[in-house]
């Protein structure tokens, strides 16, 4: 199997879904005629997992309401793996049955798998509206393969067409406000303090900081915009993530997946 050529892998899993539609799913799978996100995440994730996924492999996971179904179908395999995993993602990791590792033990990985809030035309992700994405990023980096997976619904052409709530950034709690204003003045737009929902107060991060959602007004140089952000003190990690996944695969409404590799420059 792993043998097949990977388009031919692809083409077969989205086959086997459809044979298997009945029997992978609980409730009503489409809403209108068309697959319901919540499938959709699940085809992506799958097919992510059944491609790119092999024996005895470091798996980097990220958290997410997609990486979930990520993390059933790693759970489902009989093959071996260990995972590396974020603060968020651990308790799952463990419900599974898998093998739980750390960066300390496992600086290397085969394959990191995570989802994403939108993905940009060339493959930048706009990540953290869960409010995690500097171990996120940290784990991502430390991957010989980034792959991304996510529902019809992030698929735009530029960023801020699909996800509205901005590019979070995670800070020093000391520092939100200059860094705050320090956003605002060169790039425009606004830099708005995370609040949490079901308590008072900001969000505060697996790390220990706080969240800027940075509503942005325009287009930018993601790349340079990112570099100049991190340079402004007080910033730990941006959730743009630039040049870094390999190949998104996206669940789409129609049940086929869809998948997009960067552009060649
Ligand atoms: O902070 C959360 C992470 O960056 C998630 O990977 C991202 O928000 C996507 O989450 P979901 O799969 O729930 O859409």
């Amino acid at each position: 199997f792993n043998q097949l050529d990977e388009k031919i892998r692809l083409k077969r899993f989205v086959q086997l879904i459809h044979l298997k539609e009945p029997t992978l799913c609980s409730g009503s799978r489409r809403h209108h005629g068309t697959l319901m996100a919540e499938e959709a995440k699940k085809l992506a994730a799958y097919a992510a997992v059944d491609t790119h996924i092999q024996n005895n492999q470091v798996v980097g996971v990220g958290s997410g309401s997609t990486i979930v179904y990520a993390v059933d179908r790693l759970g489902k395999t009989k093959i071996c793996f260990l995972s590396i995993v974020l603060i968020q993602a651990r308790q799952l990791i463990l419900q599974h049955g898998l093998t739980l590792s750390d960066l300390e033990r496992h600086p290397e990985l085969d394959v990191a798998i995570d989802g994403a809030d939108e993905v940009d035309a060339a493959l930048t992700l706009i990540k953290g509206g869960g409010g995690c994405l500097t171990q996120e990023k940290i784990v991502a980096g430390c991957a010989k393969h980034f792959i991304v997976i996510a529902d019809y619904r992030k698929d735009s052409k530029a960023l801020g067409q699909q996800w509205k709530k901005g590019v979070p950034v995670e800070v020093i709690p000391m520092a939100y406000v200059p860094v705050s204003r320090a956003i605002a003045r060169r790039f425009g737009g606004e830099a708005v303090l995370r609040m949490a929902v079901s308590k008072a107060g900001p969000v505060v991060t697996d790390n220990s900081n706080f969240i800027l959602d940075w509503k942005f007004e325009h287009a930018q140089k993601w790349k340079e915009v990112n570099t100049a952000i991190k340079m402004i003190p007080g910033v730990v990690e941006t959730g743009l993530f630039v040049g870094m996944a390999e190949r998104v695969y996206f669940g789409m409404e129609d049940g086929s997946v869809k998948t997009r590799d960067p552009p060649i420059n």
